[in-house]
């Protein structure tokens, strides 16, 4: 056991360990935040890849609270050791233990979604466990991928395309200091779309689809869906016009071409969903949407509807509590609150003076600095940070 007392050591947003309790809390609190929950344990097969964080794990705890899911979630997260585990490691352990109280069957595997070895494991657990697949939620941003064909590894960069691009940006100095710059990224040049596109586009969704359907895996009426993201004019150049954009353009294609695969073969659906801005380990790595996320929170205050609401309306709508409702591109609009036009105007307003001098009457630098250390379990209510915790946490027994 490895007692000790844990203080937040940072590098940017970049927290170099999380805290156990911390995280334990936050799952805590989203699981209170689901409404009317389903009390048996009997509800439908689901595999969420990425349920240790963001929007994945507002899926996992929104499916098992409010939907009732049994299944796996799977993630990619470091064990304890020299340093903490990482915070993904500690939510999943506390998702798992509340859905072991509330009796839901989950179980977690850690390990690369990417591979073909984790779509073997997924499949033989369910072919032992559950049976066939009813959802698939698929929620993962990485930096890398390696294609298991070929063994390339593609990089994705957040670049955008055709001109460099200016925007400013939010950062805190080592004392916690906001202070506002420009940066200027070049372009994306060479195969840097591709790339990306490799990573964060469709190609591994799809092949976790094609890979359960040659296992006999998919239940008739399977569905699954797809996390993307559209975004503000501010944030396009860097964002929805830029490499990461064309990952999504490129995931949203996948969703179509599924979808029509899915009808034939099993009357079922692909779509994705797509999402307002959130604080999370991937987002705050975007240039200017830190912010972008901390002014459109001092412009709608808690009107900023957080991953595990949002989440919980993803699962009304595929599970028909509320009917599923999609845009013309065939996509779930879970972002319409934060796109109408008086909300955009009054975030481009605040925008367009932000500086450094005037960041802390602009933008909710509070509530957006408490976000980014929350990621690690840092600033959470209730929590006594002075007391040693046992950091040596086990990973969920994925026998049990
Ligand atoms: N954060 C936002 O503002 C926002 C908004 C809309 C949509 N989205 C979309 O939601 C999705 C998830 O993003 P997020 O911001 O929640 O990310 P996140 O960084 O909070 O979580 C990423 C998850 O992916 C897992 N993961 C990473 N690499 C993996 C691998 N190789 N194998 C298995 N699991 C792996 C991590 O363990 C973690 O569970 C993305 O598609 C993103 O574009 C995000």
């Amino acid at each position: 056991m490895s007692q000790r007392v844990i203080a937040p050591l940072n590098r940017g947003f970049l927290f170099l360990d999380s805290h156990p309790a911390g995280c334990r809390k936050v799952v805590a609190d989203m699981w209170q935040a689901v409404p009317a929950r389903r009390s048996d344990g009997d509800g439908p097969v689901a595999l969420v890849i990425g349920s240790s964080a963001g929007y994945g794990l507002a899926a996992t705890i929104a499916g098992l609270a409010r939907a009732g899911i049994r299944g796996i979630g799977l993630c990619f997260e470091k064990a304890p050791g020299r340093r903490t585990g990482t915070a993904g490691w500690y939510r999943t352990a506390a998702t798992a233990d509340l859905a072991h109280e509330h009796g839901r069957d989950m179980l977690f595997l850690n390990g690369d979604a990417f591979s073909d070895a984790m779509k073997d494991e997924v499949a033989d657990l369910l072919k032992r466990r559950y049976g066939q697949l009813d959802y698939l939620i698929y929620s993962v941003a990485a930096p890398r991928r390696t294609d298991p064909d070929t063994g390339v590894t593609y990089s994705s960069v957040l670049k955008p395309i055709g001109e460099p691009c200016r925007t400013k940006t939010l950062n805190f100095d080592a004392s916690g200091t906001p202070e506002v710059t420009e940066v200027e990224t070049a372009p994306a040049a060479g195969d840097d779309i591709e790339q990306t596109t490799a990573v964060m586009g469709g190609t591994d969704w799809e092949r976790w689809i094609g890979h359960l359907s040659g296992r006999d895996l998919l239940a008739d009426g399977f569905t699954t869906a797809a996390l993307s993201y559209i975004g503000s004019p501010l944030t396009a150049d860097i964002y929805r016009q830029g490499t990461i954009g064309a990952a999504k353009a490129h995931l949203e294609a996948t969703a179509r071409t599924l979808n029509e695969r899915l009808e034939k073969l099993v009357g079922g659906r692909a779509l994705t969903s797509v999402n307002g801005a959130a604080v999370t380990q991937s987002s705050t790595a975007i240039p200017g949407i830190a912010l972008y996320i901390g002014l459109l929170r001092s412009v709608l205050g808690p009107g900023l509807v957080p991953p595990i609401d949002r989440l919980t309306d993803l699962w009304d709508q595929l599970t028909g509590i509320r009917p599923l409702t999609l845009d013309d591109d065939g996509r779930v609009r879970l972002d319409t609150w934060e796109l109408t036009p008086p909300v955009q105007k009054a975030v481009a307003d605040r925008w367009n003076s932000a500086a450094t001098s005037t960041i802390s009457d602009l933008a909710d630098l509070d509530w957006f600095h408490a976000e980014a250390q929350r990621l690690y379990g840092f600033a959470v209510p209730g929590i006594d940070y002075t007391a040693p915790v046992d950091t040596d946490v086990p990973w969920p027994d994925p026998a049990a």
